[in-house]
């Protein structure tokens, strides 16, 4: 499936971001210079762990998936099913136990420069302001008066612009993690890999949080694999979603639902096709619609993330 079934690159896409009063600079992929959005195939892989008295314990069994260029692909399993541990192969920062993963058409290598993370915490370096923490991500020999106009693009895209002298002791968490997308995005990457990236913050700000990534990827539609413990997240965001877990009697996680996601973005979240998904999904997670987990204790109230 294409980007094109999502809505990347669509016009007019940019909308404000309201957490803070600045707006979304209106740029399109050329000033954010993210044409190259790169392909993942993910062969076969299977990932083992030392386990017990160090025999090996799988933790991802025949994972298969292509994502094409420009894609959001939304990884969805319970936690410890191996979600980061896929991420981190496709960003080079582990190396499989079997099969092989090639973004682009060539194999991913250790740290991979076409790839870039963000991560549940924005990990910016306190002594550094908004703009210094975004040039941290940008390609080593970039020219200068090229890579501070790029950061300064950037920080506009994420609505950082009336803080780009600030410390990240001195903006709110939602801000930080935008900080952290911009510096991702500096990198200009074939391929962006994001870790439970709103999982730290509040609902609100999370909520807006997706509607900046909806923004950014309409700016930059690079490819995106996004983790993420939220159902309705995923719905929202992604184009496609896997649901990683166990097959029966067999060891490791391995991809048990895939859907692809219905209609254009910004979606309706209460639309009724997006509910009878929502229950497909949570269903696969364990969860039945009444928002008990099976084999645990009923609660007379469903919390946010009971998955
Ligand atoms: N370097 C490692 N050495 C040994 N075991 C590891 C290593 N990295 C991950 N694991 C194990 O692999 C399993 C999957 O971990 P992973 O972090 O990928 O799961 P996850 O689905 O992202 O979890 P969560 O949703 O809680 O973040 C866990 O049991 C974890 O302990």
């Amino acid at each position: 499936m294409s980007s094109s079934q999502g809505n990347a690159g669509q016009p007019g896409a940019l909308r404000a971001v309201s957490e803070s009063a600045t707006r979304p600079a209106a740029v399109g992929s050329d000033a954010v210079g993210s044409d190259a959005a790169f392909g993942v195939s993910i062969r076969s892989i299977d990932r083992d762990f030392p386990g017990e008295r160090g025999a090996p314990r799988r933790v991802l069994r025949d994972i298969t998936i292509d994502v094409t260029p420009g894609e959001v692909l939304a990884i969805l399993g319970t936690s410890g099913c191996g979600k980061s541990t896929l991420l981190r192969l496709a960003g080079g920062l582990d190396t499989a136990t079997a099969g092989s993963i090639l973004i682009d058409g060539s194999p991913v290598t250790p740290f991979d420069a076409r790839t870039a993370v963000g991560f549940q915490e924005p990990r910016l370096l306190p002594w550094r302001s908004v703009t210094q923490n975004v040039a941290l991500g940008l390609p080593r020999g970039t020219p200068k008066a090229e890579g501070d106009a790029r950061v300064a693009t950037l920080i506009d895209l994420v609505g950082l612009g009336a803080f780009a002298g600030n410390r990240p002791r001195e903006i709110s968490g939602g801000m930080a993690q935008r900080t952290s997308l911009a510096r991702a995005l500096a990198r200009n990457p074939g391929v962006l890999l994001l870790d439970e990236p709103f999982g730290a913050l509040d609902a609100l700000t999370r909520l807006k949080m997706q509607d900046l990534l909806l923004d950014v990827h309409a700016a930059a539609p690079t490819t995106v694999l996004l983790v993420t413990h939220d159902v309705d997240e995923a719905l929202q965001l992604a184009d496609r979603i896997i649901l990683l877990g166990r097959e029966d009697g067999l060891e490791g996680s391995t991809i048990i639902q895939e859907i692809v996601v219905p209609g254009r973005r910004p979606r309706d979240r209460g639309s009724a096709e997006l509910a009878e998904l929502r229950g497909r999904l949570l269903a696969g997670l364990g969860i039945d619609r009444h928002g008990e987990a099976r084999g645990v204790e009923k609660t007379t109230a469903m919390p946010a993330f009971p998955y």
